[in-house]
């Protein structure tokens, strides 16, 4: 007779799987609580104790974890070790169904102790789903619900379960096994602080299957951390549209992370990563106009997040162009009916929440990664100083804490000019930093004058305050520290420019 260990913690659809087995000709092993509810639903079981001949101890710490159940999991059937295990009165098992203690969910609870989370941390049961895994060629190892009924229809068909499909099973479970050991690894090292660890495991779940990447040539997934904030690209709600694509989900996510920066109402408009207008206001509405009127040109077939809820006004108006994507904490119902007439356009929904805790950036690079913290500084106007002979007026202040809110989401080399309420001209990702200077001026046009600007990093010549100078700039921020510093302070000076130093620079490659 075959015989099936199953010992599950979430107990769904696993008396119709267990019926179905024993209906099949297994005897059913099991432990405590899921021979429980086997017997409740009239299955006949045998206790893992009589496989054992030793209780369940510690508290469940010990349950499965004895050579009669082992051996007969790891067992081959050859003559060799048959003869073994028969020696020592271990009987095979040929299927095992497991699903592990819900760690997971465990410390996703916001009350959370640490002695409750080491107590999920599941081991007989890793153990047993590792050594069927291993012994794939003869047992069959599920983990899932999801492949009850696959297994069941083998065996029903072939007499037993196929040797691809127990491959296939194995191979899920130490994906399964090494994800779960993954969470607890980092679970851990969040507990010690450990800042650097000599090996690094995440956790991802496949969210989405992308139809291509970067370009259609490019095979794409979306992978999301499941313990993510929900305040993230990963974790939005998609309320209408079609499916997001590869450059969709990073644009979202730009556009996500600068509006967060925001504590007044803003807009931000994004394209290819850098966003392109962005604008703040006593509401969503006059926000979005002012983005808009920032760059009417590049704002088309973009993506516009929002930090306030869209209300109708604001929708008529984004109705009128063509847009890819809408983030905002939520839509009105009618702002929602004019713009979901748009069958393409995505609306996606985030909660703006003040307790949003920054993951770590990670970048791959060809045979690595690399891991850093997010660019959470903002400015700290105590250490903020004016180096030049004028300070910035009120007005200037406040376009320049603009300029330097964005100019730190702009690719570097980035140069950024605004007024007091919207972006005027930005310059991205420009190899010398005139460069860029000189795409954020002639952008800006007239509009130049009198306004202010922001640079990510310090000029390492004064061309860049000579540029700005002779198209009107009157106000300057920048981090300083350039050895030449000097050049561009006389510079500011010979022109009457207001120019301050922040100490702090915002690189982004
Ligand atoms: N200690 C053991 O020997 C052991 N054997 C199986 N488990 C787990 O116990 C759970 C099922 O317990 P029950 O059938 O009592 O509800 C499963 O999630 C299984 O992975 C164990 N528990 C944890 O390590």
């Amino acid at each position: 007779m075959k015989r099936a260990l199953i010992s599950v913690s979430d107990k769904t659809g696993i008396t119709a799987f267990a019926q179905s087995l024993s209906g099949l000709g297994f005897e059913i092993l099991s432990t405590g609580g899921t021979k429980k509810a086997l017997e409740e639903a009239g299955v006949p079981v045998t206790g893992v104790e009589e496989v054992t001949g030793f209780p369940e101890i510690l508290e469940g710490r010990v349950k499965t974890l004895h050579p009669n159940i082992h051996g007969g999991l790891l067992a081959k059937r050859t003559p060799e070790h048959e003869q073994q295990i028969a020696a020592h009165g271990i009987k095979p098992i040929d299927l095992v169904c497991v699903n592990l203690y819900p760690f997971r969910e465990t410390i996703a609870k916001a009350d959370v102790t640490e002695e409750e989370a080491i107590e999920n941390i599941d081991i007989g049961g890793p153990s047993m789903l590792r050594a069927a895994a291993k012994n794939f060629e003869y047992v069959t190892v599920v983990t899932d619900s999801g492949d009850y009924g696959k297994v069941i229809d083998e065996i029903k068909t072939h007499g037993d379960v196929t040797k691809d499909t127990k491959k296939a099973l194995a191979a899920k479970v130490f994906r399964h096994t090494a994800a779960y050991d993954a969470m607890i690894a980092d679970y851990m090292t969040t507990i010690v602080g450990e800042e650097a660890p000599e090996n690094v495991t995440f956790t991802y779940e496949l969210k989405q299957t992308l139809r291509y990447g970067e370009n259609p040539h490019q095979k794409a997934s979306f992978y999301i951390n499941p313990l993510g904030s929900p305040f993230s690209i990963a974790h939005a709600r998609q309320l209408h549209g079609k499916a997001l694509s590869y450059n969709n989900i990073r644009d979202a996510d730009a556009a996500l992370q600068i509006v967060k920066d925001f504590k007044e109402p803003a807009a931000v408009a994004v394209k290819h990563m850098n966003p392109c207008g962005i604008g703040v206001g006593d509401s969503a509405l006059e926000a979005y106009k002012k983005a808009y009127e920032a760059d009417s040109k590049s704002i088309f077939g973009g993506i516009v997040a929002f930090n306030r809820p869209v209300d109708p006004e604001t929708a008529k108006l984004l109705h009128e162009i063509f847009l890819e994507i809408v983030i905002a904490p939520s839509f009105a119902d009618e702002a929602f009916d004019i713009l979901a007439s748009k069958k393409n356009i995505r609306l996606l929904t985030v909660p703006f929440t003040e307790a949003h805790k920054p993951e770590k950036i990670i970048t791959s690079v060809e045979g690595g990664l690399l891991i850093q913290d997010q660019d959470t500084y903002t400015l700290d106007e105590a250490q903020v100083k004016t180096v030049t002979k004028r300070e910035p007026t009120e007005q200037e202040w406040k376009a320049l804490k603009l300029a330097w809110k964005v100019v730190k989401h702009v690719k570097s080399n980035a140069i950024v000019v605004t007024d007091t309420e919207k972006t005027l001209g930005i310059g991205a990702g420009q190899m010398n930093r005139v460069g860029a200077a000189e795409i954020a001026l002639a952008q800006a046009g007239e509009k130049a004058k009198g306004a202010a600007m922001a640079s990510d990093a310090f000029f390492p010549m004064d061309d860049t305050v000579e540029a700005a100078a002779k198209a009107g700039i009157t106000a300057i921020i920048q981090p300083g520290g350039s050895i030449r510093d000097e050049d561009s302070i006389k510079k500011a000076d010979e022109y009457g420019i207001a120019m301050v130093f922040t100490g702090i620079r915002h690189f982004k490659h």
